[in-house]
């Protein structure tokens, strides 16, 4: 890991604390922490299996990290597994002996993505009530494996999935819509099995909504036909979107078509979803690290959202609270945060939101002794950037005029990452292999 940071000190604290923050959302470590055989149990997160009246153990999945996740439970429970297959990134793949590795498209689906996605259903319809299916499931899911209801082709779900990411929706309203466009989606993977369900997951989400991480295909849909129409009206694609696909949505709102699986479906009692990774776990492996290296430790919050350069303010007001009284919280000390903020993008720069978050904030902490911010992406690629995020101290603004960069200049056009690049203060990582959103650091020693 590069940190663009001269003082040595902060320097091996921030990157010791970025590590450990990564190493708890490791989906191979994760996995091999909270899934294992002990005796005749198989025990994942705090649920216990019996294993003596399980037939098959099969595993399917999809996601970034699941290819990692796959390699990992082979690991713990070798040849347990009966068979299985998961759907990665094209370039997210893991060697692998049991469980089937397949490549396919995000963000937009693809037709190596419809064949995986086919397959896993086709998979999972063979299995009894003897039987347990594992569903390891991270970010990305969504895309990896378009399941889209007859009547709708994969050229009308990715011309549908490019305008709701266009669209300016969440995260929630687009994977809202995708729901109900599918047969995969919702809750209904584990609709089509009759096994028993252990679905794995990696949280990408803010807040770890279980109907949203990657579509929630074994969680209940607490949305419904109403919510994905009017969210395309909301975001104006109602009429853009393809015929085949207003026309699903219309006889949705009609009761033409059945609904997803609802939280109080029976068919969920025979399911868990269990978490074995977010942002909260990245979060507390850094104050617990921070902790140990003998800083004065405060998490601020787990669920970040809005304006990273409003953020930005805040970080720098706390920063000068800290200098000046020694509150909320003394020196030596390390301030966390963890989410995902936005950036509304008005510039033709080029950048990502930790960037713009540090960008911010050398304005705020400008003239502080020993003190330092900092934004990084769990992933290693902050926006449409190869850095994970970037760092910045009170001389920043100082360095910067003497190499005749403009701070507010780069700001407004949405271009940090040149600024950074110019100063050294970039965070390289190379990608991770994980993704649990934001971390947004304050050191001050
Ligand atoms: N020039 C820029 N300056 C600041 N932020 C930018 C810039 N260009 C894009 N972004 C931000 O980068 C993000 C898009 O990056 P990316 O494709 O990595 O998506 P993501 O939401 O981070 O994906 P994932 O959830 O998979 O990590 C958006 O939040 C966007 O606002
Ligand atoms: O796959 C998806 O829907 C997103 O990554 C959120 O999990």
């Amino acid at each position: 890991m590069r940190i663009g940071v001269r003082q040595p000190r902060a320097k091996a604290l921030l990157a010791r604390l970025f590590q450990a923050g990564l190493q708890a959302v490791d989906p191979y470590e994760a996995v091999r922490r909270q899934v294992r055989i002990r005796r005749d149990q198989l025990i994942i997160g705090s649920h216990h299996y019996s294993l003596a009246p399980i037939q098959r153990i099969v595993v399917v999945g999809a996601g970034k990290a699941s290819g990692r996740m796959a390699q990992a439970l082979e690991h713990q429970l070798g040849a347990r597994i009966d068979t299985g297959l998961v759907v990665v990134k094209y370039g997210h793949g893991a060697p692998t002996h049991t469980i089937r590795i397949v490549e396919a498209g995000h963000p937009i689906p693809d037709t190596a993505g419809l064949e995986g996605g086919r397959m896993i259903m086709e998979m999972v319809q063979t299995l009894t009530s003897a039987d347990l299916l594992i569903v390891l499931l991270s970010g990305g899911a969504s895309s990896l494996i378009p399941a889209p209801v007859a009547g709708i082709t994969l050229k009308d779900k990715q011309q549908t999935t490019k305008l709701l990411l266009r669209s300016g929706a969440t995260i929630q309203e687009i994977n809202a819509v995708r729901k109900h466009l599918s047969s995969i989606k919702g809750g209904q993977l584990a609709a089509a099995t009759s096994a028993r369900v252990a679905s794995v997951i990696l949280s990408d989400v803010i807040g770890n909504d279980l109907g949203t991480i990657g579509s929630g295909p074994t969680a209940p849909d607490a949305t419904r036909f109403q919510d994905a129409w009017d969210i395309v009206e909301r975001y104006g694609v109602s009429r853009k979107i393809p015929l085949s696909v207003r026309r699903h949505l219309e006889s949705g709102l009609k009761q033409g078509v059945p609904e997803t699986p609802k939280p109080r479906a029976k068919l969920f009692r025979r399911v868990e979803n269990i978490l074995i990774g977010d942002n909260r776990a990245a979060v507390d492996a850094v104050a617990e690290t921070a902790q140990r290296q003998g800083l004065h430790t405060l998490v601020l919050a787990t669920t970040l959202t809005g304006e990273a350069r409003e953020l930005a303010k805040f970080f720098g007001a706390m920063a000068r609270e800290i200098a000046a009284e020694g509150r909320p919280i003394r020196r030596p000390c390390c301030v966390i945060a963890g989410g995902e903020p936005t950036v509304t993008i008005r510039g033709e720069g080029k950048g990502g939101r930790a960037q713009e978050f540090a960008l911010a904030a050398a304005a705020e902490v400008a003239g502080l002794p020993e003190v330092w911010v900092a934004g990084f992406a769990t992933d290693g690629t902050d926006g449409p950037t190869s850095v994970a995020g970037a760092v910045v101290d009170g001389r920043t603004v100082v360095r910067a005029q003497r190499k005749k960069l403009n701070l507010a200049k780069a700001l407004q056009a949405n271009d940090a990452h040149p600024f950074f690049e110019a100063l050294h203060g970039h965070i390289v990582t190379g990608p991770t292999g994980t993704n649990v959103n934001d971390l947004y650091l304050l050191l001050a020693l």
